[in-house]
């Protein structure tokens, strides 16, 4: 298990990054870190692999603690593996050659089928022959995942893994990846900006804002029972309504257009969506959007009906 116990990191005196984080991940277990750009999400990792030096707390996987650089002379734990935003592959050799390099010499046969297993599951095949520099920014992040995976480590940090990959080979890769990691055990932490891996992948979420851990459930309790604003918008634009005096929080799906209520508003823009139009709305001098089959013209008017049945 991983256990962080209240650790606070800053990079200079003025500026605290990380206060007071407390959390624990099982063996086998996904956690998705979220939150907005610059919220402290590459430092919680960096400081969890122990490339960082605590200033308060303690990070422990089992029964071993994790160091900083201070204390341990090269940094990273062994039984982690970190894939960084920035790669680190070697440029002048092969994809497969790349992931090999991360395994056994003494043993060229396991090796190479390892090397097979894993590009299956980064989906490159077809480019293990190719030496790294000509691929593209998201072919690289795939062969860094698999190179990180080639030692089979117990925690695995990912760092906005699909960032550069297009939505189309994202979606499978991921499939792929995270049935891989469940397959072998494999604890993972992914930073990411993207609902869909923790939506549909994670067992956790963890949400920093302000320096501090604002919400920490399983990414569905999180998502149905959004305690602010702020966390609402990681997963869809948010409306935040008055209604009976009482604010409330609503996405766009739970906002419905009917024949009649007293609920009146018009609408002001719209936007295709693909399956619906998100529409526009001012309702009691307040900006509403919400879900619709079809467009409907400016100034049209309207009657809602708001879906409030957040309580947990
Ligand atoms: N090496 C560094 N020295 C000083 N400050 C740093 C350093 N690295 C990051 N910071 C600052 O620490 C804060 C947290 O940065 P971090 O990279 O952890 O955020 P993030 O949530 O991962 O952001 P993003 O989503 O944009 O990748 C930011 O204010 C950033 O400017």
């Amino acid at each position: 298990m991983l256990k962080v116990q209240n650790i606070s990191f800053s990079y200079s005196k003025k500026k605290p990054v990380l206060s007071d984080f407390n959390f624990t991940l099982n063996e086998g277990e996904h956690l998705c870190i979220m939150g907005e750009s610059g919220c402290g999400k590459s430092t919680l990792l960096k400081a969890i692999y122990g490339l960082l030096d605590v200033q308060k707390g303690t990070i422990f996987w089992k029964e071993n603690q994790v160091l900083g650089p201070k204390e341990h002379l090269v940094p990273g734990m062994d039984f982690f593996k970190y894939v960084a935003q920035d790669f680190d592959l070697m440029p002048f050799i092969s994809v497969s050659e790349n992931i090999k390099k991360h395994l056994s010499r003494f043993y060229p046969e396991e090796s190479e089928k390892r090397t097979q297993e894993l590009l299956e599951v980064i989906e490159m095949k077809a480019f293990e022959n190719t030496k790294v520099k000509n691929l593209s920014g998201g072919q690289k992040q795939r062969v860094a995942i698999a190179r990180a995976l080639a030692k089979e480590p117990e925690l695995l940090l990912l760092d906005e893994p699909f960032g550069q990959i297009d939505n189309f080979k994202k979606n499978s890769l991921r499939r792929r990846l995270f049935a891989y990691l469940k397959e072998n055990n494999i604890a993972c932490i992914v930073a990411t900006h993207d609902k869909n891996d923790a939506l549909s992948f994670a067992d956790k979420l963890i949400v920093i804002q302000h320096q501090k851990i604002i919400a920490n459930d399983s990414p569905k309790d999180i998502y149905n029972y959004p305690k602010e604003k702020y966390v609402a918008s990681l997963f869809d634009d948010v409306n935040e309504i008055l209604i009976d005096g009482k604010t409330v929080l609503l996405y766009p799906h739970q906002i419905k257009i009917v024949e009649n209520s007293n609920e009146k508003a018009t609408i002001k823009n719209s936007y295709f969506k693909g399956p619906f139009w998100l529409l526009e709305a001012e309702f009691k001098n307040q900006k509403v959007f919400f879900n619709h089959q079809t467009n409907l013209e400016g100034n049209t008017q309207i009657n809602l009906l708001f879906d409030v049945n957040l309580s947990k």
